[in-house]
């Protein structure tokens, strides 16, 4: 998190011209709430809470973004598939925002530059799904569409979507972005404490391999600290939360003007992006994130066209602003070296430069005989080569990587070094939605990408 200077945002008006045209337009993966004036009344009571994030800090994020998408900087982003509020708990916050300072400490040694970090955050809590329905036995409920919507109950009660949740979503937001302040804030960030969060998680190769780095880096600062350096500006740590806008009824009020520009800023996160089911060119959801300053990311599937691809630089990024748009490319293990190519060529074409992140999570869902939805971590590591592999062929920048992580010891993801196979799947099979790489996991792909960034140059 950066300092604001100016935190002074308006609260919206009942209607702003343009940024409530997404309501004349077809819009996907909305729950069905039972009561649209209960519904109307929490948004308006949103509108009026203070804004989670400011704009001068999403302003300084896409200057970041930017410099990622020149090649000289890499960005980070990571955390749930769905946040819960039972897990906003200062344990598992903490292990997170750990096991992503200790994944950018080992991608900045490896790729020589600035780490842009973001943690899928403080606001990942609806979900888009496959099906609106989910069946057990000879029971048919709705969905489970993130806590920010309903209960995970599988009972009719639970799952009815209750607006009440879009309160205590950005309350559980509010909550969990203090904390990542706190921590990002108060010195626990510092680089000089790269030992200290490693601290607390078992003894396995990744972390050894860490501790290993962490000396060096140890070294290093004590002998520039010798030679005169001040290191006090290393006490405070950029930190960014982004999650998925899917959820209008939340997206929209906490969108406010920015009273130094009289511009729409979306103050629910830093950063959202538009997921693979919600990013049709004349959707709601386009529309809407179109006119707000935020950086947009947008996901891209194997089916992604070029056509289609520049049809959203231009809705999104008609102005060619660095930094403004990311594509996030999800293409899966056995697709990425295919799929990928047509797009990086046909970017070259074009006069944007778009951020290119690669999400090796969402192209690699299987479901086992036992009824887990898994990953393999050898297709998530092969997605991710084959993101280098398509960007070193093409002469473009592969800027960053998103996964869904976790920092607990939780066994939802196959393979690594620990080798967890379907039966460990049960044994501590913890999410709600997608399953998350591990902390041990998660550092060993930080090893990866290092590698693979080092190798560029
Ligand atoms: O996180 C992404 C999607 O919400 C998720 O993959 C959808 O899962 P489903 O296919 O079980 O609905
Ligand atoms: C829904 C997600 O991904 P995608 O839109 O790529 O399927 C997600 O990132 O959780
Ligand atoms: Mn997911």
């Amino acid at each position: 998190m950066v300092d604001s200077t100016e935190p002074v945002i308006t609260a919206a008006p009942a209607v702003i011209e343009g940024l409530d045209y997404w309501r004349t337009l077809p819009v996907k993966q909305q729950p069905s709430w039972p009561d649209a004036a209960a519904t109307a009344a929490v948004s308006a009571e949103l509108s009026t809470l203070p804004p989670l994030v400011f704009a001068g800090e999403v302003d300084q994020l896409r200057d970041r973004l930017g410099k990622a998408a020149r090649g000289e900087a890499f960005l980070l982003q990571g955390g749930d598939c769905a946040e819960t509020f039972a897990g906003a708990t200062a344990d598992q916050i903490r292990n997170r925002v750990k096991t992503l300072l200790q994944m950018a400490v080992v991608l900045t040694y490896g790729a020589s530059m600035p780490v842009v970090k973001m943690g899928r955050m403080a606001g990942q809590f609806a979900k888009p799904r496959s099906n609106d329905f989910e069946t057990r036995g000879d029971v048919t409920l709705p969905a489970y569409r993130g806590d920010i919507v309903n209960g995970y109950d599988f009972t009719p009660e639970s799952r009815e979507a209750d607006p009440r949740r879009l309160l205590q979503g950005y309350h559980t937001a509010a909550s969990t972005l203090n904390l990542v302040r706190a921590f990002t804030q108060g010195g626990f960030a510092d680089l000089r404490e790269v030992h200290s969060w490693n601290r607390g998680f078992a003894s396995n190769p990744a972390n050894q391999r860490y501790e290993h780095l962490a000396a060096e880096i140890d070294r290093a600062i004590k002998f520039m600290e010798a030679a005169g350096a001040d290191f006090d500006e290393l006490k405070r740590v950029e930190f960014y939360t982004g999650h998925e806008g899917l959820l209008m009824d939340y997206e929209r009020p906490m969108t406010r003007i920015d009273s130094r520009t009289g511009t729409a800023y979306n103050t629910s996160s830093h950063f959202q992006w538009i997921g693979e089911r919600t990013r049709e060119l004349d959707g709601a959801h386009v529309d809407f994130f179109s006119r707000v300053r935020n950086p947009i990311g947008v996901k891209l599937g194997p089916t992604t066209t070029p056509e289609t691809m520049r049809e959203l630089i231009e809705k999104l990024d008609p102005n060619r602003e660095p930094g403004r748009l990311t594509f996030i490319t999800r293409m899966g293990a056995g697709r990425i070296r295919d799929a990928l190519p047509p797009l990086l060529e046909a970017i070259k074409e074009t006069d944007a430069l778009p951020l290119w992140v690669t999400d090796p999570m969402h192209g690699n869902g299987i479901t086992t005989s036992t009824g887990y939805k898994t990953r393999r971590f050898d297709d998530v590591v092969d997605e991710v080569k084959g993101f280098f592999e398509a960007h070193r062929a093409a002469g473009t920048h592969p800027g960053g990587i998103h996964v869904e992580l976790t920092g607990d010891d939780v066994t939802e993801c196959l393979g690594g070094s620990e080798h967890i196979d379907e039966a460990t799947l049960a044994t501590r099979y913890e999410s709600l939605c997608d399953p998350r790489l591990n902390h041990k996991q998660s550092l060993e792909l930080a090893f990866l990408v290092a590698e693979e960034l080092a190798a560029k140059h």
